[in-house]
């Protein structure tokens, strides 16, 4: 790959940028230049030998600097990674901020065991959580206010939204709903809405099927355009053809990655770790501590944590099943092949299961604007 110095537009050394998709052995990095336009500032990459040798992988998400821009064709090389602030295993997403974790409140009608497993495996990555609850259209006041309260009770702060109508519903200090457009971004950004939760911050968005994801990201970045399903009801297979994760400009400041999703998560953390991902628990844990250091919160003495809160039982289903997880890993004949070990935040080693089958797996959604898939074949073409 060749510098055209009679075209650099900038003159300078060391180019940084953010990897905004990854397929294959390509990587585009938009660099972080402001006086060029936004299109102009995407180069497609690839990664230099040396970070291969060292088997430094390139994420979504990462800065990284570029060598050898050529302007003119748009392409350069990855010479180096910028040390990452979070990372997350699956998707691969790096410098992630939060995870919005979107639902329905109704069709699908919202359950407080599913929307825990998410919120679980949510809070597994150490990653701020935002939960937001979509269709609000389709209930009443009460039911809306209900929910709000059970929430909150479990120790989050709820968006409420409707992609159909434009609304977010915001709860006054009287306990009555105000109603504001849910794209006005100078309306919202005095109080915690969602454009106000997503400004500036790279948010990785996830949740289950059907609950109006695609249809959010269509009106929080009209020009991506991404296929919905129809109303009929069948979420149409193959719609998500590709599977790779990109980030996305939000107009309104910051970025989102829309991840190939599952619709059961896997509730494969550590038996022990499985508490803290309930802030009730964490609460409790600031008023005193368990008698035994292994507590597992079922039936031990003098447990700060056993006791009347809403979700204590499905924290107790929760970890039958995380035990039952562990055990069958450990009986597994060959480890190697069957788990891999991931680097959680702060470091920690754990081994995961690689994914069995297909089933739970879902590729992300296919965009009509031209893809990195298209890129990397023109660029194939030319060579
Ligand atoms: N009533 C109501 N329906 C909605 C709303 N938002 C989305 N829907 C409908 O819900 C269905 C699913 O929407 P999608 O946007 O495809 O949901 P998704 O979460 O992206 O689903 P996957 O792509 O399968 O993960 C579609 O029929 C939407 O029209 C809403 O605010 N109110
Ligand atoms: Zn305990």
């Amino acid at each position: 790959m060749s510098s055209t110095p009679s075209n650099d537009p900038l003159n300078t050394t060391e180019l940084v940028g953010t990897v905004v998709a990854v397929q294959a052995n390509f990587y585009q990095v938009e660099l972080e230049i402001q006086r060029v336009l936004p299109s102009e500032r995407i180069l497609l990459c690839t990664r230099r030998s040396l970070l291969k040798k060292m088997g430094q992988q390139v994420m979504v998400g990462d800065r990284v600097v570029v060598e050898e821009p050529d302007w003119l064709g748009k392409r350069g090389a990855i010479a180096q990674v910028l040390p990452r602030i979070t990372e997350l295993s699956r998707p691969p997403v790096a410098n992630a901020n939060q995870i919005l974790l979107v639902f329905a409140i109704a069709e699908p009608e919202l359950e407080a065991t599913a929307l825990s497993r998410f919120l679980v495996k949510a809070e597994s990555t150490g990653l701020e959580v935002c939960l937001c609850l979509n269709k609000c259209d389709l209930v009443s006041s009460e039911e809306l206010l209900e929910w709000r309260d059970r929430l909150l009770n479990w120790g989050y702060y709820p968006l409420f939204i409707s992609v159909n109508t434009g609304l977010e519903y915001t709860v006054d200090s009287d306990h009555k709903i105000i109603q504001k457009s849910l794209f006005d971004a100078e309306n919202t950004f005095k109080e915690k809405t969602l454009l106000h939760q997503l400004k500036d911050k790279t948010t990785v968005i996830s949740g289950p099927s059907g609950v109006g994801k695609s249809s959010l990201i269509n009106q929080l970045i009209p020009s991506l355009n991404i296929r919905v399903a129809t109303v009929s009801g069948k979420l149409g297979r193959g719609r998500h053809t590709t599977r790779h994760v990109e980030l996305f400009h939000l107009p309104t400041g910051g970025l989102l990655a829309d991840t190939p999703g599952f619709n059961q998560p896997e509730l494969d953390c550590e038996p022990q770790e499985l508490v803290d991902y309930f802030p009730e628990a964490k609460q409790r844990f600031q008023q005193g501590k368990c008698q035994f250091s292994d507590c597992s919160h079922r039936d031990e003495p003098n447990c700060v944590v056993r006791g009347d809160w809403e979700r204590y039982p499905i924290y107790l289903d929760f970890l039958e099943t995380a035990i039952a997880y562990q055990e069958a890993i450990q009986q597994q004949p060959d480890v190697e092949r069957n788990v891999k070990s991931k680097t959680k935040l702060g470091g920690k080693q754990q081994l995961e299961p690689k994914l069995a089958s297909k089933k739970y797996r879902r590729s992300s959604r296919r965009f009509q604007h031209q893809t990195l898939q298209d890129l990397c074949e023109d660029f194939s073409e030319e060579d």
